[in-house]
């Protein structure tokens, strides 16, 4: 049976416990950790060590360069020159220099895997080290507003006091300011939130709280991992289990709602290869617009960076 190998780039606060919750998780045989800082890398990889140690399968994590990238199946991007203190933004030219720095280098050494990308702002670093890579696009994916979703439906879980994953409420567009629920198609098994909730609670308030959930954490701890860290773990156990499962990713549209060159985040099936399909929803008429709006920001993150 083939082995499952993983690459994480950057092992800081988000890389170093992605690890940590594949190694509990048993996702993969192999985690190779790549780091400017080697002393880091090295710390962590002999940490979590001890803790796979008390696994019952055998997990190796290895100490490599992106370059030794030829028998990976996922690359995970979670590399920063720096976290941003209000904006996803202010991480765009710091992080679009190393991204050009890494992934050509890794296409000329062979890479032919999946690019997972978690790096802010996830949608237009998803779109560089899409077309930096020359894959096709199914093969790079970002983790866009899947963690926000999981944070809108527990917050609403609290609120209604029902489990997040029996709630079928969802968020689109930019990992960014520019996202929003979609509440026309947001139900419990079938019925409608509005109708099944209405005057209870403050849906738009949730909707919020959600946005801002990441530099509510931030601004406490500085940085967020343990939400990450799962929506990862989730997105490549989806992929080596060809479960077919639909999450809220960051695609690479070619006219899937009337739109090209940009990622953004939308429901999509995930499978083996990485994006089987991109679902694309009958919004409402001001989910259009606000839809719009979200494209139009990250595709001004993109040119801002030279791409097109
Ligand atoms: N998409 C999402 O929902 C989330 C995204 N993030 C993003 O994840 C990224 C990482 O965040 P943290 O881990 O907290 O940052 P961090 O600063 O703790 O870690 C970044 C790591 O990247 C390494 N690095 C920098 N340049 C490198 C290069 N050229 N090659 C290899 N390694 C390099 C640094 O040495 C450092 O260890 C940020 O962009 C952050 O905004 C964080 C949380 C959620
Ligand atoms: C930092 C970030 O992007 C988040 O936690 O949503």
């Amino acid at each position: 049976m083939k082995l499952r190998k993983v690459m994480i780039i950057g092992v800081g606060n988000v890389g170093s416990t992605t690890a940590y919750t594949f190694v509990n998780r048993g996702i993969c045989e192999e985690i190779a950790l790549v780091d400017l800082n080697k002393e880091l890398a090295y710390g962590h990889a002999q940490d979590l060590l001890d803790a796979a140690a008390y696994r019952q399968n055998m997990v190796k994590v290895s100490l490599r360069e992106s370059t030794d990238c030829a028998d990976i199946d996922i690359v995970i991007i979670t590399v920063t020159s720096g976290l941003a203190q209000k904006s996803r933004k202010e991480e765009l030219d710091g992080t679009s220099k190393i991204i050009e720095s890494i992934v050509p280098n890794m296409m000329k050494n062979g890479f032919n895997g999946i690019f997972l990308v978690a790096t802010n702002p996830c949608d237009a670093i998803t779109y560089q080290v899409w077309k930096l890579s020359g894959l096709p696009r199914h093969r790079v994916i970002g983790t866009g507003v899947w963690l926000d979703t999981v944070r809108l439906r527990r917050l609403l879980g609290e609120k209604m006091d029902i489990g997040p994953q029996s709630i079928d409420a969802f968020i689109v567009g930019e990992h960014g300011d520019s996202q929003f629920p979609v509440w026309s198609h947001s139900s419990i098994y079938g019925i409608n939130l509005n109708k099944l909730e209405k005057n209870k609670v403050d849906f738009a308030q949730i909707g919020t709280q959600a946005r801002k959930m990441g530099f509510e954490i931030m601004e406490r701890k500085h940085c967020t991992e343990y939400g990450i860290a799962s929506t990862i773990t989730e997105i490549c156990q989806h992929i080596f289990t060809n479960s077919h499962r639909a999450l809220a990713l960051s695609c690479i549209l070619d006219g899937e709602y009337g739109y090209k060159n940009v990622a953004i985040g939308v429901p999509a099936i995930l499978d083996q290869h990485g994006i089987k399909k991109i679902i694309e929803l009958d919004f409402i008429e001001k989910e259009k617009q606000l839809f719009a709006n979200s494209v139009e920001i990250v595709k001004g993150y993109i040119e801002h960076i030279n791409l097109k």
